[in-house]
């Protein structure tokens, strides 16, 4: 039996339950429960806190989780990524009082630096070769260098809004770029179940990114509209009453649906349709 953990609490616990419950896994009816036996698909869900997950997967107590990349990396465990999730992207950055920014990490000598990513920090700031006290701290890190803790933080960044509202500006190249990802232990065969796991994950992920699109084309127009719609193999082609017509599916990246539908429009294709995808195995 596989047994996956899953954050509990946080940014990634919603969009984390989202996905497996899309992917067709129990769900937790309380945020209380722990653990969840789901035997119809054989596998134990255990909610733990998102930092501590890296921990239990690369130890090898569980099998397999789902966290950040900065938290997996802060962490130092010996888990691996298996897949990128597409949710809770963010930049990992340096940051400090607007004016008073350092060119880059080199100018941080001596400078204190306020991060809840202290692993992360160190092991940055020592391939750089710079030597600078590192504060730990737990959370909202922004107000640290008011307070006077530090001088500088280093913390997760999405919109820059929290900073702004500090009176903080960015520095340097990123730290890291992360975003949710499936762990596994590091070095080991995968475990019996995971692949299984990964095919129904990587099914949501793909039905979240991309639509179905049908439409009617002339046949002399179905090489300019199927060039337009290559689709992820080839497009299905169907003949339809009329001979000269035939009817075309496609699938098409959500973000581009519209923009294809008008080159598709332009070329003579009609009744273009688009659907969801509700579920998929690529
Ligand atoms: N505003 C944000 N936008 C995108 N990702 C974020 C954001 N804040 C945190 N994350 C990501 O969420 C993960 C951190 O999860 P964690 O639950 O520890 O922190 P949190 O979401 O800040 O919750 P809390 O600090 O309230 O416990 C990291 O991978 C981090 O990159
Ligand atoms: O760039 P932004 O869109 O402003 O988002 C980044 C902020 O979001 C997270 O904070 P959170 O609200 O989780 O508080 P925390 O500092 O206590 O973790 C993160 O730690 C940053 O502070
Ligand atoms: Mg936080």
């Amino acid at each position: 039996m596989l047994r996956i953990a899953v954050p509990n609490k946080g940014s990634l616990a919603e969009p984390a339950a989202a996905l497996l419950r899309e992917a067709g896994y129990a769900e937790r009816r309380t945020g209380r429960e722990l653990v969840l036996h789901d035997r119809a698909n054989d596998v134990e869900l255990y909610f733990l806190r998102p930092r501590d997950i890296a921990v239990y997967v690369g130890a090898g107590t569980l099998d397999a989780g789902i966290t950040g990349r900065d938290l997996l990396l802060d962490s130092g465990a010996d888990a691996a990524e298996v897949l990128e999730l597409g949710f809770a992207s963010s930049t990992f950055r340096f940051a400090a009082r607007t004016g008073e920014a350092p060119a880059d990490v080199t100018g941080l000598a001596g400078r204190r630096v306020a991060t809840s990513y202290d692993g992360l920090v160190r092991a940055h700031l020592a391939e750089h070769g710079v030597d600078a006290p590192v504060v730990r701290l737990d959370g909202a890190v922004e107000i640290s260098v008011a307070l006077g803790v530090a001088d500088v933080i280093a913390d997760v960044v999405e919109t820059g809004s929290t900073l702004r509202a500090a009176g903080l500006e960015v520095f340097g190249d990123p730290i890291l770029r992360s975003e949710a990802v499936l762990v596994q232990r590091r070095g080991t065969a995968a475990p019996e179940g995971l692949d299984v796991l990964v095919r129904r994950v990587q099914g949501v992920l793909v039905a979240r990114e991309y639509v179905m699109v049908d439409y009617d084309v002339h046949v002399d127009l179905l090489d300019a509209a199927s060039a337009v719609t290559p689709g992820l193999e080839s497009p299905t082609v169907s003949p339809l009453r009329d001979a000269s017509y035939v009817a075309v599916r496609s699938m098409v990246r959500r973000g581009e649906v519209n923009a294809v539908m008008d080159r598709l429009y332009e070329i003579g294709a009609r009744a273009i349709l688009v659907t969801t995808i509700h579920a998929c195995r690529i």
